[in-house]
């Protein structure tokens, strides 16, 4: 794509900022490309998404992509691990650059060799619509379109963004380029839990898609070697389709909850169906990447709030026998086993409130 030298500012964009390149005046939701190919690269990289995250001082992360290694584009140079995020920022395009150059400059960024390796890059992809090309900065990023590095993850955060020149989506233009040589080597999920404690919240209509997908790979984290490899495929495409996950939402006796980790990943959930004061806990699951940080703790003592509020005396599960993990975390919640069930499940259950 060839941009004219000069600035070319969209109408539109100069009456939402009027203020020009100088201030911007509304919220405005930028992108930005990181990367890095020399030292502690995920460090380097961590270290820079939670600077980015200042939701005080006009900048903050709204998502974030999984980190992914990449073969490099460009001289002979180790590999590269990539990523995407998207702001919501207060400051104008250039004063974000300077945010972004002076990261660069903190991780020790030197520019020796041109596209040479480097600790830290991070680059501007967009900034709303706004158009610019000139020698300080140039938006949309002029080679965003053809690089598989930056748009595998992009695709992942924001598909549906439209290039504002020539209209095509993310999600197309992801689609239009090669991935080979782009891995994904640490989830979303982990990546977002660096910015801080994970936000539990009641299911959304929104989160159905991703809910699916986060099912299935709890599922098969958890169990995979203790079930039939079919019976689980055959579990998951009933339990959790997405007429299946709305029709659960949907249930008059039923509460869902879900927790998202900042940027936008969710990372667990949970359903407990409540008739009177007998409430029975459906399914509670964390993704497999995140366990052991609390957010299965969290998600019960939330069950557990709520019931109590809403007057429940006593809550019921069952566990897969074998599934050991299962079976450690809801006795350290407190849940007694009383009994198995045919199929090697084992019965539970524990007091909320009152008399039971
Ligand atoms: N959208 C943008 N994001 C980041 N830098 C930009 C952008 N547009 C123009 N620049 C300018 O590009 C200059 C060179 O940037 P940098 O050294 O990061 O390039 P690079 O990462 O080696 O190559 P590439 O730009 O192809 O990613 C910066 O000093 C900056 O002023
Ligand atoms: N895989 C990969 N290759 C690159 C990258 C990068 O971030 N990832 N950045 C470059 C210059 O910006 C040049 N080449």
């Amino acid at each position: 794509m060839q941009l004219a030298a000069s600035a070319v500012l969209k109408k539109d964009s100069l009456e939402i900022y009027p203020g020009g390149k100088e201030r911007a005046t509304a919220m405005a939701r930028a992108a930005i490309a990181l990367g890095a190919n020399l030292g502690e690269r995920l460090e380097t990289l961590t270290r820079a998404v939670r600077s980015l995250h200042r939701p005080g001082d006009g900048l903050a992360v709204t998502a974030i992509s999984s980190w992914y290694e990449t073969e490099p584009v460009g001289p002979v140079q180790p590999l590269y691990i990539n990523g995407c995020l998207t702001l919501q920022t207060e400051l104008a395009p250039v004063s974000l650059l300077g945010e972004l150059q002076q990261r660069e400059a903190a991780a020790g960024r030197t520019r020796e060799v041109h596209w040479g390796a480097r600790t830290l890059d991070l680059d501007l992809l967009w900034y709303d619509d706004w158009v610019q090309a000139d020698t300080v900065l140039t938006l949309p990023h002029p080679r965003l379109e053809e690089r598989p590095f930056v748009l595998v993850p992009l695709a992942q955060i924001a598909p549906d963004w439209r290039h504002p020149l020539t209209d095509k989506r993310v999600a197309d233009l992801g689609a239009e380029v090669s991935a080979r040589g782009v891995e994904r080597v640490v989830e979303r999920a982990v990546v977002a839990t660096a910015l801080g404690p994970v936000d539990l919240r009641p299911l959304a209509p929104a989160d159905h898609p991703p809910l699916r997908d986060l099912a299935v790979r709890c599922w098969w984290a958890t169990y995979r070697g203790l079930l039939e490899e079919e019976y689980i495929e055959s579990f998951v495409g009933h339990t959790y389709s997405l007429e299946a996950i709305g029709r659960a939402a949907a249930r008059p006796d039923g509460h869902f909850w879900v927790a998202e980790a900042p940027g936008g990943a969710l990372v667990g959930f949970t359903q407990v169906l409540a008739v009177g004061r007998v409430a029975h806990l459906v399914r509670l699951y964390v993704a497999p990447e995140v366990q052991a940080l609390g957010i299965g703790s969290a998600l019960w003592r939330l069950v557990h709030s709520k019931l109590a509020a809403i007057g429940v005396g006593v809550c019921t599960l069952t566990v897969l026998a074998t599934n050991v993990g299962a079976v450690r975390f809801y006795e350290r919640q407190g849940f007694e086993r009383t009994g198995s069930t045919p199929g090697n499940r084992f019965e539970y259950r524990i007091r909320i409130g009152g008399d039971g």
